[in-house]
């Protein structure tokens, strides 16, 4: 995994005027009150497999029909859900890539929808203005274990190197916090090819999990098992990019 700064040099979008991440600015964002809640339909969610894929662990779902959706809010179609994944640091509460009032978090966990009433595919999607949007939980470390995370921090061990396995459903509603109100911008993908086609909604309460959680993600490896070097898997975010006159808005 390259590092961020020399991204530009393959992807000039990286210097784009809509990147992703950013710092929100809580007392700048604009409440509009035209904006109405997000509304997350998972229940019928089909989690497929847990993936190490060289730079974070991403859990993919069936996004063959509409079953696992995100609509409301910002959004004017429903976008289907397609995969989640998160980002993290080496330790203490660094690791987010978002931050709030220049405050990072220790994780972030990001759930990827598309837009499949304009675009016949996800890649499609992926290089379209309005094509994706990316639901945000921020993960808090504090002592107590998150008791949902687990089922994912438990299966980390088996995608230690560079693979995947199967998962059975797991429906990622219960790793969002209680409060769905939320800060919305225009911004981008956050990893290579950094297209600017996400729609970001950052869910402003965090969730809470522990020390042990996170070290669980620290323990995963950019490497394969082939390899003979071993490199730890960890400090895989973006820092904050330029706001360049975007304004966020608040739902409250
Ligand atoms: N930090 S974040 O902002 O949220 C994310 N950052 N990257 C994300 N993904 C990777 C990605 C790749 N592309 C893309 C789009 C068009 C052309 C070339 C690359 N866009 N985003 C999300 C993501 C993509 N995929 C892959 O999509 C392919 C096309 O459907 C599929 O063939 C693969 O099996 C699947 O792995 N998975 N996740 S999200
Ligand atoms: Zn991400």
């Amino acid at each position: 995994m390259s590092s961020p700064s020399v991204w530009h040099k393959n992807y000039p979008v990286a210097q784009g005027n809509r990147q992703s991440p950013i710092d929100i600015v809580p007392h700048q964002a604009l409440h509009d009150p035209s904006l109405g809640p997000v509304v997350l339909n998972y229940d019928q969610c089909t989690s497929m497999n847990i993936t190490n894929n060289g730079h974070s662990v991403v859990v993919q779902f069936d996004d063959s029909d509409d079953r696992s959706v995100i609509q409301g809010g910002p959004l004017d179609n429903p976008y289907r859900l397609k995969q989640f994944h998160f980002h993290w640091g080496e330790k203490g509460c660094h690791g987010s890539e978002h931050t709030v009032a220049g405050n990072s978090y220790a994780s972030e966990l990001h759930l990827v929808h598309w837009n499949a009433v304009k675009y016949k595919t996800f890649g499609e999607a992926a290089t379209a203005p309005d094509g994706l949007a990316v639901l945000v939980s921020l993960l808090h470390k504090t002592g107590d274990d998150h008791r949902w995370l687990h089922v994912i921090t438990d299966a980390l061990y088996m995608v230690k190197f560079k693979v995947s396995t199967t998962v059975n459903c797991f429906n990622p509603k219960c790793l969002l916090p209680s409060s769905l109100h939320y800060w919305t911008y225009l911004g981008s993908l956050t990893t290579p090819p950094l297209h600017e086609s996400v729609i970001w909604i950052v869910l402003r309460e965090p969730i809470i999990v522990s020390e042990k959680q996170l070290g669980k993600f620290r323990m995963l490896l950019f490497t394969g098992e082939e390899e003979d070097q071993r490199i730890r898997m960890e400090n895989n975010f973006r820092p904050p990019q330029p706001l360049k006159g975007r304004k966020v808005r608040s739902s409250i």
